[in-house]
């Protein structure tokens, strides 16, 4: 970390969409809430995952979205790289060198309709073009309903609008924590509970990842965050490694801080079309979220879930 004459320099490496800018300004204000005099720089950078219109699967997966933010990190040119959790890949390990010190309070994990007409699932006609390219939203909707269609959707939550606008589709599903960043919750026109439509892998949770030896940084970030978020996506994400998800793996799950003090997992891992549904859900102890993922992985993979995986790598 840096000085300059005011005082301590910390440079936040982030995607460069508005969604992700506004993240790192709340990051911003955590971090001067602690330390006013700090000075906050940001390095926006796009990324291979913001520029590719096609099929994350043919970048690689989700580190797509990670790929060039990283490599600021590992450069030094940031000392501090923001990642939104459901975007960082659980099927291979961090960087060699980095970690993730902190995940600061979650944010609303469920997603959201959006809907011009300001129609409800429940209320869209058949044959209603919904858009979303995330097979765990597409394999739920053909589960839940069967009658409406999704149509591939790329980009950016703001991109996502303009393309509603435009008529690539009659409807998005968009997480509400995306919407509220961006200040586009009155877009939403349906809430969707976590049974209709269960959140990714560390739904609604930023993580602030720097290189282990910058131990300044580490400390620093270290008081942020909220030790409740850092179980619940411990759990979620040691679930996930274990599942060895890609990015193309319709997998959910939801770990919670339950009121007696006990953390919740529930997972699941769907078929494409929505007709096969492995689900698993079971309590731990809040100090061993490892275990709990661990747990809940294995009773997914003796439920058949590898063999589910692994037919869905080169679908979506
Ligand atoms: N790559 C999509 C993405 N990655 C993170 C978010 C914001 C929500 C979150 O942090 O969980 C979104 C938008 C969406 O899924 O609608």
């Amino acid at each position: 970390m840096d000085r300059s004459d005011q005082g301590r320099v910390v440079r936040i490496g982030t995607r460069s969409s508005p969604m992700a800018l506004a993240q790192v300004e709340r990051v911003r204000a955590e971090l001067t809430a602690l330390e006013p005099d700090l000075v906050v720089e940001v390095v926006p950078v796009t990324t291979s995952g913001d520029r590719w219109p096609g099929s994350l699967a043919a970048l690689g997966g989700k580190g797509a979205f990670t790929r060039e933010v990283d490599q600021l990190l590992l450069n030094r040119e940031v000392d501090l790289a923001v990642h939104c959790m459901k975007d960082v890949p659980g099927d291979r390990p961090v960087p060699a060198g980095t970690t993730f010190a902190c995940y600061l309070e979650r944010d609303d994990v469920r997603d959201a309709l959006i809907h011009p007409g300001g129609l409800t699932l429940d209320e869209l006609p058949a044959g209603t073009r919904i858009g979303t390219s995330a097979v765990r939203r597409i394999a739920q909707l053909a589960r839940a309903y069967p009658h409406l269609t999704t149509v591939p959707i790329r980009g950016n939550a703001n991109s996502r609008l303009a393309k509603l606008e435009a008529g690539h589709a009659d409807a998005l599903l968009l997480a509400y924590s995306g919407l509220e960043r961006i200040g586009e919750t009155a877009r939403a026109t349906q809430i969707l509970g976590i049974d209709t439509m269960c959140p990714p892998i560390g739904a609604g949770v930023l993580g602030l990842q720097c290189r282990e030896e910058d131990t300044e940084t580490v400390d620093l970030i270290g008081r942020l965050g909220s030790t409740g978020t850092w179980r619940e996506t411990t759990a979620e994400r040691m679930m996930l490694h274990v599942l060895q998800g890609h990015c193309n793996s319709p997998i959910a799950g939801l770990a919670t801080s339950r009121p007696d003090g006990r953390l919740g997992l529930r997972a699941m891992v769907f078929s494409l079309d929505g007709k096969t549904t492995l689900e698993a859900e079971e309590t731990g102890s809040a100090s061993d979220p490892v275990l709990l993922g661990t747990s809940v992985a294995v009773a997914l993979l003796h439920q058949g879930a590898r063999e589910l995986i692994d037919s869905t790598a080169d679908q979506g």
